[in-house]
């Protein structure tokens, strides 16, 4: 594939590669943020490596994250995500898509500032939750008011993810967009500085 076709602009694709000059780039934010989704995007647009932490810990674990919570509870889950995540930002630099709840722990957020960009994908209840009402893959909304507890995650969690050095609005737009915004937050970071080819 033309990764500069695929930008929709000659040129974005240098500016964002040099913001985040051999960086890992690391998605965080809540479900439904896309960061699965938009983070493969990224990564086909910078020709660059893809992982999802969360399949890595299916992979690892050899269960879907549904079966280790309910076989292993949560504790271990995240003590199985810090290792894949700690594993993970040695192999870079690549596009990292991180499951939810990884930046809350302070001591993945300190892995993360050592070794690469943290980026929140920002969207509002709304939009979060269209996004994830068809599908039951996340344990943690498997309550009565999903909903609720989605917002409920949002009032604890988003002043942790707004520490992330860059947030781009998941907006209700095609994933394209914002792939888009996302390579436009790193060009911006690179200040003018590369030439266009
Ligand atoms: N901008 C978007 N427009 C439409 N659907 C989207 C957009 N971003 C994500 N999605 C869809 O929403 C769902 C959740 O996205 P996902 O990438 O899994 O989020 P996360 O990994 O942050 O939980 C997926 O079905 C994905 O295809
Ligand atoms: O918010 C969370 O604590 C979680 C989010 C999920 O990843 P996504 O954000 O990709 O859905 C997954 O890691 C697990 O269900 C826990
Ligand atoms: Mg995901």
């Amino acid at each position: 594939m033309n990764a500069k076709q695929d930008t929709g602009k000659p040129g974005l694709r240098q500016k964002a590669l040099a913001g985040l000059s051999g960086r890992n780039l690391i998605l965080v934010g809540l479900m439904g943020a896309g960061k699965s989704a938009i983070g493969k995007l990224v990564a086909n647009a910078l020709d660059l490596p893809y992982v999802d932490t969360d399949q890595e810990i299916e992979t690892a674990a050899r269960m879907t994250i549904s079966d280790l919570f309910a076989q292993y509870g949560e504790p271990e889950f995240r003590a199985l995500e810090t290792r894949v995540i700690e594993r993970i930002l040695a192999e870079g630099p690549a596009i990292v898509s991180t499951g939810g709840g990884a930046f809350v722990n302070p001591v993945n957020r300190e892995l993360i500032a050592r070794s690469g960009l943290s980026m929140w994908l920002k969207a509002d209840l709304d939009t979060l939750w269209d996004r994830v009402r068809r599908r039951q893959t996340r344990p943690l909304l498997k309550t009565e008011n999903p909903k609720q507890t989605l917002k409920d995650l949002m009032d604890k969690r988003y002043p942790v993810y707004a520490e992330a050095d860059v947030t781009v609005l998941s907006r209700n737009v095609r994933k394209e967009t914002v792939m888009r915004d996302v390579l436009k937050a790193l060009a911006a970071l690179d200040g003018g500085k590369t030439r266009e080819e």
